[in-house]
């Protein structure tokens, strides 16, 4: 169903290269928002895919779609980051991040020269540090800066336990925490199929150590290599999940996603930001979900966090 949009509501996404134009599509194919301006530093590709989109329009919902400059931000409710390098083969996202700390520290300042006072939503990769480096460089409230985080991540969980265990998806409730990448971490402990708890639903005694759930997690993990090598690039499942997180914002649902924030004592963890799950509404992250992890999980989540926090000190200095 097509939500009426009464208020108005404007999107800028910087960086219409795959993962920017998928998002695009699945924002138009939605009708999540009013107006959407695409801005990159090739201008003649967002001007092509605003026509193309725009061709779209009879089919999908009414919105204004245009190619445009930053100056575009300054009265966006959102602005959307996914410009960048991505992985090539065999890369890690934490390879990216010296080549794209650089550009978002351009980008970032483009944007809030413009005045803009809206939210920030990241995708580019390592999307954890990059939206660290939003953070300091926009000097806005951290509410207001979020990074989709493991959002991806635990889609591609919830998808794979529903192929195992045939179950919808939707009724699968599970979580991806951590880095966006290679240290992230199952919460094996949460895992729910229609409320109940894994072990009970499947008659695992130790889900964590169970061969067939470790293998489930591990093609969760190594999906995007799986993906590049075979296509080049990722891009429909992010920008579907970057559609849920606009929705959850611009809709002001207080939708529980998990995506990436700055930990400020939540899970004994300081000063970095990781994916968790989170409360997102019109005013950004309003609440941290702190979940009662078992000590394995705990320790993973730490680990984790001091790899991103070394990171994410290279990338700010
Ligand atoms: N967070 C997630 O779950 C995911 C993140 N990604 C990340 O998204 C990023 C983008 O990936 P793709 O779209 O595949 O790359 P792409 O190469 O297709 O597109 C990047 C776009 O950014 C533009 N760009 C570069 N510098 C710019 C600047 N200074 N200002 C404006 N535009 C600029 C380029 O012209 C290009 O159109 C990568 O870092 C990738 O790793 C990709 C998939 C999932
Ligand atoms: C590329 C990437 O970050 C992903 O597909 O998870």
């Amino acid at each position: 169903m097509t939500l009426s949009l009464s208020k108005s509501r404007k999107v800028v996404i910087i960086g219409t290269g795959f993962v920017g134009s998928s998002y695009a599509y699945s924002l138009l194919n939605q009708g999540v928002v009013n107006e959407l301006v695409l801005v990159d530093l090739n201008r003649d590709k967002a001007e092509g895919e605003a026509r193309d989109l725009n061709h779209g329009m009879p089919f999908g919902s009414p919105m204004k779609i245009r190619a445009g400059g930053y100056d575009e931000c300054s009265d966006a409710d959102l602005v959307v980051i996914t410009a960048g390098a991505n992985q090539a083969p065999g890369e890690t996202r934490l390879d990216l991040v010296s080549k794209n700390a650089k550009i978002f520290k351009s980008i970032v300042t483009s944007i809030m020269n413009t005045g803009f006072n809206g939210l920030f939503l990241v995708a580019t990769n390592p999307v954890d540090v990059l939206s660290h480096v939003t953070l300091q460089v926009s000097g806005l409230p951290k509410e207001r800066v979020i990074g989709s985080g493991t959002i991806l991540d635990t889609a591609r969980f919830r998808y794979l336990l529903s192929e195992h265990f045939q179950v919808d998806s939707r009724n699968v409730h599970a979580y991806i925490m951590g880095e966006h990448g290679d240290s992230e971490l199952p919460i094996w402990s949460h895992v729910q199929i229609g409320g109940v708890p894994l072990s009970r639903y499947a008659k695992i005694d130790d889900v964590e150590n169970d061969k067939e759930m470790q293998d489930i997690f591990i093609n969760v993990r190594d999906a995007a290599y799986h993906i590049i090598e075979r296509k080049g690039a990722t891009y429909y499942g992010i920008g579907m999940g970057l559609v849920r997180l606009t929705k959850a914002i611009l809709h002001n649902e207080n939708s529980i996603v998990t995506i990436s924030t700055l930990l400020e004592g939540e899970y004994g963890i300081n000063d970095v930001f990781l994916g968790v799950p989170a409360v997102v509404n019109e005013n950004g992250v309003r609440q941290i979900l702190e979940l009662q992890l078992n000590e394995s999980e705990q320790q993973k989540l730490e680990k984790s966090a001091s790899i991103l926090k070394e990171m994410t000190e290279k990338a700010l200095s």
